[in-house]
């Protein structure tokens, strides 16, 4: 099998993204692994953490070679200010959205084979006048997919999102039949092409406090979730559980035999997925015409530059990446 050419993005320069990636560097690698950032800020970040790191340049008309212990392959980017350990500054800003630009663009046109990403502050990147919910909606807008699906994964547990950064006074706006049919097309799809699932089971919560008991909780439920997963019950035999309650369905009687939960919105799925997976999970975007997988962590500012920070996620991601584009 060919070696896999995997871009990397370590993210915010003022957070652990930058350790984490130098940190990654101590091992070998079985694909070539272009990060694209600033060369300058991860020799720094080695030398703070006191890990040895060479940098390649990445040369794109040479074939990919796995990545050896103590070496990078950099595809260069320019920090706008000097960064400083936890201390975010809104100069910087384009930079971390023009490495993700680049990483995109480079699998679109098929330069490389899965991009890892690593945490970004959103935040920081709004406050530089630049509008931007997550990776997830910028790599769908990037590549005019309307819906993309987010998902992330741990041992035992998988967790997908019907709507994903919106404010909550929104969510129940945002859950429409069509919405709600197409991430579970997108969903359903996925885990067959990519994780090798024949009949995924699919288990869909409730928006409501006890799925909207019968009506007088809420009517989501009746007027748009029941009929939605009807009908892709009937047009499609798709494999569909619910909506059951999220507050009693993550437990082993529907887990063991569940492919997927899908959540309404990022904090009824997210933290049930973190509380028993955080540090070895990994978020994975389905419906993306390329691979896409990410830490499950955000920048963690304070422990930038102290060699606190864990890459098991990052770790994961990776393996994530390679593995889903060896399949390819
Ligand atoms: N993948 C991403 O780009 C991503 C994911 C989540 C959050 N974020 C962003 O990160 C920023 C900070 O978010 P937050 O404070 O809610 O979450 P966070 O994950 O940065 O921090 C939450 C807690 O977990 C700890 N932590 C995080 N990663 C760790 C690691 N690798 N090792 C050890 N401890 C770790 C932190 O110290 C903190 O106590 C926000 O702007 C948020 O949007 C980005
Ligand atoms: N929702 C993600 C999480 O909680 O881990 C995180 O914000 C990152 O999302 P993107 O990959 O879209 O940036």
């Amino acid at each position: 099998m060919s070696t896999k050419r995997i871009a990397v993005t370590p993210g915010e320069p003022a957070g652990i993204g930058p350790d984490l990636v130098v940190q990654l560097a101590q091992q070998a690698w079985p694909a070539e692994l272009v990060v694209c950032a600033d060369p300058e800020l991860l020799a720094s970040r080695a030398k703070q953490l006191g890990l040895q790191v060479t940098f390649r340049p990445y040369q794109p008309n040479q074939a990919p070679k796995p990545q050896e212990a103590g070496t990078l392959t950099i595809a260069p980017f320019k920090l706008v200010s000097e960064s400083i350990c936890g201390q975010l500054d809104e100069q910087n800003s384009t930079y971390v959205v023009e490495t993700l630009r680049y990483a995109g663009e480079k699998n679109m046109s098929g330069e490389f084979d899965a991009v890892v990403t690593g945490p970004v502050h959103k935040g920081i990147i709004n406050q530089a006048g630049i509008s931007f919910s997550g990776h997830t909606e910028f790599f769908a807008h990037q590549a005019n997919c309307p819906d993309v699906v987010m998902m992330l994964a741990t041992p035992g547990l998988q967790v997908a999102l019907v709507t994903t950064h919106i404010p909550l006074a929104y969510v129940a706006k945002a859950i429409t039949r069509q919405r709600l049919q197409h991430i579970i097309k997108i969903l359903h799809a996925d885990l067959i092409s990519k994780f090798g699932i024949i009949s995924p089971k699919i288990y869909v919560c409730g928006l409501n406090p006890h799925a909207g008991e019968d009506g007088h909780l809420g009517r989501e439920e009746i007027d748009v979730i029941i009929p939605a997963l009807n009908e892709l019950r009937e047009e499609f035999q798709m494999n569909i559980v619910g909506p059951l309650p999220a507050d009693t369905l993550f437990q082993p009687k529907y887990l063991q035999d569940a492919d997927v939960v899908l959540a309404m919105y990022h904090d009824q799925g997210l933290p049930v997925l973190k509380s028993q997976g955080f540090g070895k999970s990994v978020n994975i975007t389905l419906g993306l015409p390329y691979i896409r997988t990410s830490v499950d962590h955000g920048t963690a500012l304070t422990l930038a530059g102290t060699g606190k920070a864990d890459i098991g996620s990052f770790v994961c991601a990776l393996n994530k990446a390679i593995e889903l584009s060896s399949k390819n």
